[in-house]
């Protein structure tokens, strides 16, 4: 058997069980079921359910690993979240069998699973239940992302992007595709519906002109402005793809646009690792390159953030250092 096996079964399992309640949800949901975080970002029921449902295969097959996950249970657990935790239980046992359906209880303790502060050392597993609430809520991309990650480095990484269509030439064709990457094993999709796996890879491009960038919908992400002349130093005049999520990263790494820059937009903000590492190995193990803007590898070994990093740059990886030179160059400018 290969190296992970078994842990990129379940984590195939439960991304793809995670999906399906997202599905769920957004086809029924209602006012009331979304509510707004500290740092006034949304959190909906299926973020909490999708949670719990990996949460939970995570803890029947790897008992001993921790997780590091969005979310926690706090806001579900006062009488104010009354309405909202008997929606999460339904959704959340709605993927369970008999046997398996989960107490109240059970469900809080499964959510707060997620709340390991990382680190650099042994075995912990980084969850975003959602990436992409926003985009979720607009119907937009979004993706359920689940990685592995070993003594810092991201070993393993599976993400589902419900609403991304399995064939990027087919916009309007079959949507829900899987990606998987295990390190040194390379990066595969498959669709939702098929178990049929194919291997991925970035689109080869010789010159930054023919490029296509691929960036957030939200510029309060994502300098949209500062993009916008990097591409001009870069020679690209394609339109940038925008959208939400870790989807991004799938796009790039199966070759449907080239570069996804994510620059930053404040001072203080810190990139969590739940946003990329399933991503950043998608990327490399589809032939392209990651970094932040600086050129430092991401660093997962820091704990719940990447406090060592600022933004990310990925590309092809013939063409990444020609991107980060022009990403520098308009960043410096701002100094
Ligand atoms: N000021 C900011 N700068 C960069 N990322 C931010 C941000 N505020 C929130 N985010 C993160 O951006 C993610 C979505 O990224 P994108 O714009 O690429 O879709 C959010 O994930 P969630 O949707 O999981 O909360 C959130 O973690
Ligand atoms: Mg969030
Ligand atoms: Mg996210
Ligand atoms: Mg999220």
């Amino acid at each position: 058997m290969s190296v992970l096996a078994a842990e990129r079964k379940v984590a195939i399992q439960a991304v793809l069980q995670a999906s399906k309640v997202c599905q769920s949800v957004f086809k029924n949901l209602v006012s009331g079921e979304t509510i707004t975080k500290n740092d006034k970002s949304p959190v909906t029921v299926a973020d909490f359910s999708a949670q719990a449902v990996v949460n939970t295969y995570l803890g029947e097959h790897f008992p001993e690993d921790p997780i590091v996950g969005e979310e926690d249970s706090k806001d579900l657990r006062d009488d104010a979240g009354k309405a909202l935790r008997e929606k999460v239980l339904e959704l959340t046992n709605g993927v369970f069998s008999e046997s398996e359906k989960l107490s109240e209880d059970k469900l809080l303790e499964a959510i707060d699973r997620g709340n390991y502060a990382g680190g650099a050392t042994g075995r912990h597993w980084a969850l975003d239940p959602i990436d992409g609430t926003k985009g979720f809520l607009r119907g937009g991309q979004y993706a359920v992302c689940l990685a592995l990650i070993v003594d810092g480095e991201v070993q393993l990484g599976v993400m589902g992007c419900p609403n991304l269509p399995v064939d990027a030439s087919k916009p309007d064709g079959p949507r829900g595709s899987l990606f998987i990457a295990v390190k040194g094993q390379g990066a595969f999709q498959r669709a939702f519906s098929d178990t049929n796996e194919t291997p991925i890879k970035f689109s080869d491009i010789n010159s930054t002109q023919q490029a296509t960038f691929c960036e957030s919908v939200e510029s309060g992400h994502s300098s949209h402005s500062d993009s916008a002349q990097i591409a001009q130093l870069l020679g690209i005049t394609r339109e940038p793809v925008r959208m939400d999520s870790q989807a991004k990263y799938c796009s790039i790494s199966r070759g449907d646009a080239d570069i996804y820059l994510r620059l930053p937009t404040s001072a203080t903000y810190v990139e969590k690792i739940w946003d990329h590492a399933s991503g950043s190995l998608l990327v490399t193990e589809a032939g392209g390159a990651i970094s932040d803007v600086n050129g430092n590898k991401l660093d997962f070994s820091v704990g719940r953030t990447l406090a060592k990093n600022k933004g990310v740059i990925a590309s092809n990886a013939s063409i990444h250092e020609q991107v980060l030179k022009a990403v520098q160059t308009v960043l410096s400018k701002k100094q």
